[in-house]
């Protein structure tokens, strides 16, 4: 039996990125960038004044207060270059400073000692010393055109398409989005969620959750089935996702050791090399990874909801990420609120929150209710925390290992198709 980051490793390796496709900006937010953008022009564009007031001359030059200055016209927001004429121009903010102008007073900080027959202020005395230079933001001063704007790799959430927006970049090339097969097996399993339950039968919860799960990491979800435990209609499901051309397919249930546990036969039958199946880790032991003929991955969480949730954040996503050209992920490393339990042997991963303490740092709570079985503590949840596989107990204080929520790492992914 493998360790948890053998098994990480062996996704890793196991997964390629998809190729790129060219798309408008407008339809990229939540998707992965596949290519450099270089900045097609500098930001600002020009020089421009920062507030509204009077643009002067200083000439590398400190202005002292009670200096006076004859005013000439005006230039707002929008209005084309103009050439330097007068001692001082009324300026609005975001206003291309006027050729030869190169600082500004702030309408707050002037006099106006005369005005003209349209009482527009002709002349001006300011109140206190102005620098040279002082409230104009310079062409190219937040970045140049031809630098990296944003690297391969990253996520285009609202803070990477502001910028994008602002270069005028109008369309991105970005990976294509792996397409994924969800099936949730179990006789027990009533999808419909109008329909009554009769005796012995539960609601999908999985189905849905890794839907929903897979779509934030960057997924499509082109099927998703609650099928009965039955190989011959698992096999015909998994062939038919296939020929959808999906990237991946992900089941749960019918990983471990019960008489209708038949995923490793339905994957003998479908001819998949499986790479493991069960890890050193608690929940979520029977994981099962195999690679399908065409190349698919196959991911076969166990049902148990928890388990399912854990292999989902830390088995498949290491592969999404991979395809999508991401990074691979870099844990967080916090302190441990309180002491927290654990079976020898296996790595330990538990339901946990970070919390912001009185002395300002952040500690990771383990929460009560770490069975696999059991929901209502994710309630209360935020983030996955990693425990070693040596020891039964990790005391307060200690660092390890937190799994950040995929939101935070994958932004605003896939929140839609
Ligand atoms: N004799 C042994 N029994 C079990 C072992 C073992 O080592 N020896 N391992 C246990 C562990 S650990 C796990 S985890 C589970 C894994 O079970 P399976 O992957 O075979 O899953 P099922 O048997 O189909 O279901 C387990 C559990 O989860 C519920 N479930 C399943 N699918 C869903 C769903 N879509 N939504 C909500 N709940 C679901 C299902 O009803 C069962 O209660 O095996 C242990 N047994
Ligand atoms: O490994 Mo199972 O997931 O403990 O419940
Ligand atoms: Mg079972």
């Amino acid at each position: 039996m493998i360790g948890v980051e053998e098994a990480i490793a062996r996704i890793r390796a196991a997964s390629s990125a998809l190729s790129a496709e060219r798309v408008a900006l407008a339809d990229a937010r939540g998707r992965v960038l596949a290519e450099d953008v270089v900045a097609p022009m500098s930001l600002p564009p020009f020089d421009n004044s920062a507030m509204d007031g009077f643009a002067l001359r200083a000439n590398g030059n400190a202005i002292a207060a009670g200096s006076e200055f004859a005013v000439e016209g005006e230039q707002a927001a929008g209005d084309v270059a103009r050439a330097a004429r007068g001692e001082a121009c009324e300026i609005m903010t975001g206003a291309r400073m006027p050729d030869g102008f190169d600082s500004v007073v702030p309408v707050e900080d002037v006099e106006v000692l005369e005005r003209d027959d349209a009482q527009r202020p002709s002349r001006i005395r300011i109140k206190s010393d102005a620098a040279f230079g002082q409230h104009v933001r310079r062409g190219g001063e937040d970045m140049l055109a031809g630098a990296v704007a944003l690297a391969a790799g990253v996520v285009l959430d609202p803070f990477a398409c502001m910028l994008l927006d602002a270069l005028g970049v109008r369309e991105v090339a970005v990976r294509r989005k792996p397409r994924v097969a969800v099936f949730a097996t179990g006789r027990e399993l009533v999808a419909d969620p109008w329909r009554e339950l009769a005796s012995g039968e539960i609601r999908d919860s999985n189905g849905p959750y890794l839907e929903a799960k897979l779509r934030e990491a960057g997924a499509e979800v082109v099927r998703r089935a609650t099928l009965p435990d039955d190989v011959e209609t698992f096999v015909a499901a998994v062939r038919d996702a296939l020929a959808l051309g999906v990237d991946a397919v992900i089941s749960t249930g019918a990983v471990s050791m019960g008489r209708y546990d038949f995923v490793p036969e339905a994957l003998a039958m479908l001819g998949a090399e499986t790479v493991f199946h069960k890890l050193r880790m608690r929940p979520g032991k029977p994981q099962l990874f195999a690679i399908l003929p065409q190349g698919a991955l196959f991911f076969g969480l166990p049902g148990n909801p928890i388990s399912t949730a854990v292999g989902q954040r830390l088995l498949v996503e290491a592969a999404l990420r991979r395809m999508l050209g991401m990074p691979d992920e870099t844990r967080w490393r916090l302190p441990l609120a309180e002491d927290a339990r654990k079976k020898p042997g296996n790595a330990s991963i538990q339901k946990a929150a970070l919390r912001l303490h009185a002395d300002g740092g952040v500690r990771v709570q383990p929460l009560r209710g770490q069975e696999s079985f059991r929901i209502a503590p994710l309630r209360e949840a935020n983030v996955w925390m990693l425990l070693p596989e040596d020891g039964e107990r990790v005391s307060a204080g200690t660092l390890v290992d937190v799994l950040p929520p995929s939101h935070m790492q994958a932004a605003l992914l896939g929140s839609g198709t």
